[in-house]
């Protein structure tokens, strides 16, 4: 028997994410092959985006996808959002040259306050939220404190992308294929200040660690590299990436619903107090999935470096959430 459709919300749909984020969702990449969905689509309530949402809904509609049960366009968070059981939250201004992530607080806190009490008030008592809109932690942080009646552990901020940057990068360092890398952690916010860990990591069964034996390489190259890349990608194309963000969405969302059959991936969730970071702050963790559920890897040894790193980022989160209390 076939399975029932379930609502996936996007906001943010006529954007450049959201472009290359919609199609594969409807094409079943997100959720399963085998499950059908319908798509609740926000953009603001100007006439040039309803009228792009209109140009992208027609593009879906075009391409016939079996398991696209439906398609809705909204400018009002309280009907996008409405029995939702996914819920991507893109939609947010993007940063361009010379900005860094935290210039964008201001720009974006505001949004997701107002869809967090949206979300409140009329999504799935179970629905599950990735923010992708920067800064992204910050803003998954605002939504999950403006919605006190949904489980706090719905709530995730995207560190997929850094985590498979980090990699990529490991990858072309060792010269194997990314797919046998088990093991990698993305530790903190989604900035510059990540920490990308790859001590535990195996690649094809082989330390990463023992392969690569450059620890000169991983403070100096590997991790502003991973840490820049957005800016990389800003300065290289004048539009910040889109095509990969997309994709970590569909990672980041397909693992968790799906589960990850051991495999560590990063999620940003908050903490419950987890290797010392403070309670609800929304961290980048090493997690597994399993039956719709994350769970964070325990037992880590942290290092001194490490620890160092993770202060860091850490203290970049916490400020960032001073910075938002009043609206709260
Ligand atoms: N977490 C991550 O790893 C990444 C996050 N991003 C962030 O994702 C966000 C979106 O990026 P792009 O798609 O490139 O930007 P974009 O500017 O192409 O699209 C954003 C869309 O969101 C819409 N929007 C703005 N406010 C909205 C609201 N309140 N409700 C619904 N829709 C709203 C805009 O009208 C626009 O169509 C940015 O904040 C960007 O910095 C981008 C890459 C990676
Ligand atoms: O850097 C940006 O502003 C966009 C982003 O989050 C990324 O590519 O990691």
């Amino acid at each position: 028997m076939s399975k029932k459709p379930v609502r996936v919300a996007v906001t943010g749909a006529a954007g450049q994410i959201g472009y290359a984020l919609l199609f594969r969702i409807a094409s079943g990449e997100m959720l399963g092959k085998d499950q059908p969905v319908i798509l609740q689509l926000l953009e603001i309530p100007d006439e040039k985006a309803q009228n792009a949402l209109k140009g992208v809904i027609m593009e879906l509609e075009d391409c016939a996808f079996p398991l696209l049960a439906g398609i809705e366009a909204h400018s009002d968070p309280m009907t996008a959002f409405k029995d939702t059981d996914y819920a991507l939250l893109v939609g947010a201004r993007p940063r361009g040259p010379g900005m860094e992530r935290a210039d964008l607080l201001a720009a974006n806190a505001q949004i997701f306050t107002v869809q967090g009490k949206a979300l409140n008030a009329v999504a799935s008592r179970n629905v599950r939220v990735l923010v992708v809109g920067n800064p992204a932690n910050t803003n998954a942080y605002i939504a999950m404190k403006s919605a006190p009646d949904l489980p706090r552990k719905n709530f995730t901020a995207m560190l997929r992308l850094d985590h498979n940057r980090a990699a990529s990068q490991i990858a072309a360092k060792t010269g194997k294929a990314v797919a046998g890398i088990e093991k990698l952690a993305v530790w903190g916010n989604h900035s510059p200040t990540m920490y990308a860990d790859y001590r535990n990591a195996t690649i094809d069964g082989q330390s990463v660690k023992d392969l690569i034996n450059d620890e000169q390489w991983n403070r100096e190259v590997f991790l502003p590299t991973v840490g820049k890349r957005g800016a990389a990608i800003i300065a290289a194309r004048g539009l910040s990436s889109a095509a990969s963000a997309a994709n970590a969405a569909i990672d980041h969302m397909r693992d968790w619903a799906l589960g990850t059959n051991g495999k560590w991936v990063t999620m940003g969730i908050p903490s419950n107090g987890e290797y010392g970071i403070p309670k609800d702050v929304m961290f980048g963790y090493p997690v597994t999935c399993e039956g719709g559920e994350y769970k964070i890897v325990e037992g880590i040894a942290i290092d001194e470096f490490s620890q160092e790193c993770i202060n860091k980022t850490l203290k970049e989160l916490t400020d960032e959430q001073d910075g938002v209390k009043h609206l709260l």
